[in-house]
């Protein structure tokens, strides 16, 4: 019998990582682990991603890196200091989430509902550091990621698959929850056109 075989290709470059992850997600199955790992082992060099590293006085901006063949969407998170999102969930897509300048705070909240009623039950709490690589989806639960320096600002590069354009925030105290559609501060580095009607919401 053969062993599975497990991608063990260290990406030199931002590009390189993304050649290769158009290689790994070509066929149906994703292996969380072997994604992460090549996520995890590209180390993280700014002038490679600076031209989509654009930032927001007031809140954290997505900026689009890469539309992967229509199998996963790539972005640039930027984060200005003391910026956080929602409670949020991932519309029944993986979540990757790697850190390439600054830290992070992630908290893991328990899916309202059933006993615990009111405000939300929290899982756990980490700091991801620079290059580290973390995972989600909606069966572990819903997070909040902060930047919670006063000093350094934090950019993050995620991948999302199947891409989606919506997802879910909740209120912390009351476990009730919105639609929030999400968009793109950039996308391939260019400004997005701002939209007469704006209702620029991250989640
Ligand atoms: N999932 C969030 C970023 S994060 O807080 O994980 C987003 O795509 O905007
Ligand atoms: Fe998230």
């Amino acid at each position: 019998m053969m062993e599975q075989h497990t991608e063990v290709t260290k990406p030199q470059t931002l590009d390189e990582l993304i050649q290769i992850l158009h290689k790994i997600f070509e066929g149906d199955e994703i292996n969380v682990e072997e994604v992460q790992n090549i996520m995890e082992s590209y180390e993280s060099n700014p002038q490679e991603w600076v031209k989509y590293a654009k930032f927001d006085q007031y809140r954290y901006t997505r900026n689009l890196v890469d539309e992967g063949n229509g199998k996963f969407n790539l972005m640039i998170l930027c984060w200005g200091e003391g910026h956080g999102s929602s409670i949020h969930d991932h519309t029944d897509s993986h979540c990757f989430m790697k850190l390439l300048q600054g830290q992070l705070k992630e908290t893991l909240f328990e899916w309202p509902g059933g006993r615990a009623q009111g405000t939300m039950v929290q899982k756990s709490q980490r700091v991801l550091q620079e290059n580290q690589c973390a995972y989600i989806n909606d069966s572990i639960g819903l997070h909040r990621v902060e930047n919670v320096s006063h000093t350094e600002c934090a950019v993050s590069l995620h991948l999302y698959s199947p891409p989606f354009q919506q997802c879910q925030a909740f209120d912390q105290r009351t476990g009730h929850k919105n639609t929030v559609k999400m968009t793109f501060w950039s996308k391939y580095g260019e400004r997005t056109p701002v939209e007469v009607v704006m209702c620029q919401e991250n989640n």
